[in-house]
């Protein structure tokens, strides 16, 4: 098949943790009822744009599989075929996992909480394998042995999610299969910083709202070919502002 070629990224409907205002990462919680209604919406709002996925990637967590069950759902979808893999997984926490994001700026302050955060290349500390938050003996993760991360920055889940990019999403691509890729914040901003060439400083402003599919016309090199647009771009940047001002909710 020649190009363009169609993707479609979606960050999972808001998570019960989400809703608390919690670092997550790698903790498989699930969609709060909020999000369950997010995730049937990015169905309708894919159908609506005859936007209809013919192969499923999604990570490892339950928060984005549960989002692309709904999803295909409301599509009437549900029957394509999927691949699942902990590239595609949300940034490692570390030992944030399972703190409050408000308590966690007043704690360390703000500059410390948006290096953590949104920084490039400073991961949060190392989370002990003895932590309830750990997913050290979680068997999903049994074969990753060493590669198993006990904390991530941003360019640490860039260089774990490139390599499936190439390997498995690049060739549904260019086998003319719209894709539709169910992650997370901030595996979704790796991947958008890839295709719309980001700067490692530009990327901290970047937030990616839940629930609402991100569309990418690909040309032969899967390089954009111009901006990913939202299929609700004012519920997005509604969205976008709401994950932006985490650390300052009450
Ligand atoms: O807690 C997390 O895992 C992520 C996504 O919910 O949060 P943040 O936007 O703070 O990186």
């Amino acid at each position: 098949m020649s190009a363009p070629y169609t993707l479609v990224l979606l960050r999972h409907g808001q998570s019960t943790w989400n809703q608390q205002n919690l670092f997550t990462g790698w903790v498989d919680v699930r969609l709060s009822e909020q999000g369950t209604t997010e995730a049937a919406r990015a169905g309708v709002l894919l159908k609506d744009a005859d936007l209809l996925p013919d192969v499923l990637h999604t990570s490892l967590l339950s928060r984005a599989i549960q989002t692309a069950n709904l999803a295909l759902e409301e599509a009437d979808r549900m029957w394509i075929p999927v691949k699942r893999s902990w590239r595609l997984n949300e940034r490692h926490y570390g030992g944030l996992q399972g703190l409050d994001k408000a308590a966690t700026q007043a704690k360390f302050g703000q500059e410390q909480f948006m290096l953590w955060r949104r920084s490039y290349d400073t991961p949060p500390p190392v989370l002990d394998d003895s932590s309830e938050f750990s997913q050290a003996h979680d068997p999903r993760y049994a074969d990753l042995g060493p590669d198993l991360p006990r904390t991530e920055c941003l360019k640490d889940v860039v260089e774990r999610m490139l390599p499936y990019w190439q390997s498995d999403i690049a060739p549904d691509l260019r086998a003319g299969k719209t894709v539709l890729v169910t992650a997370h914040g901030n595996s979704l901003r790796a991947l958008v910083k890839h295709l719309d060439g980001i700067s490692d400083a530009d990327i901290a402003e970047l937030n990616i709202p839940t629930g609402i599919p991100l569309v990418y016309q690909l040309g032969e090199d899967l390089m954009p070919l111009g901006p990913g647009q939202y299929l609700d771009p004012e519920a997005a940047a509604a969205g976008a502002a709401a994950v932006a001002a985490q650390g300052n909710k009450k």
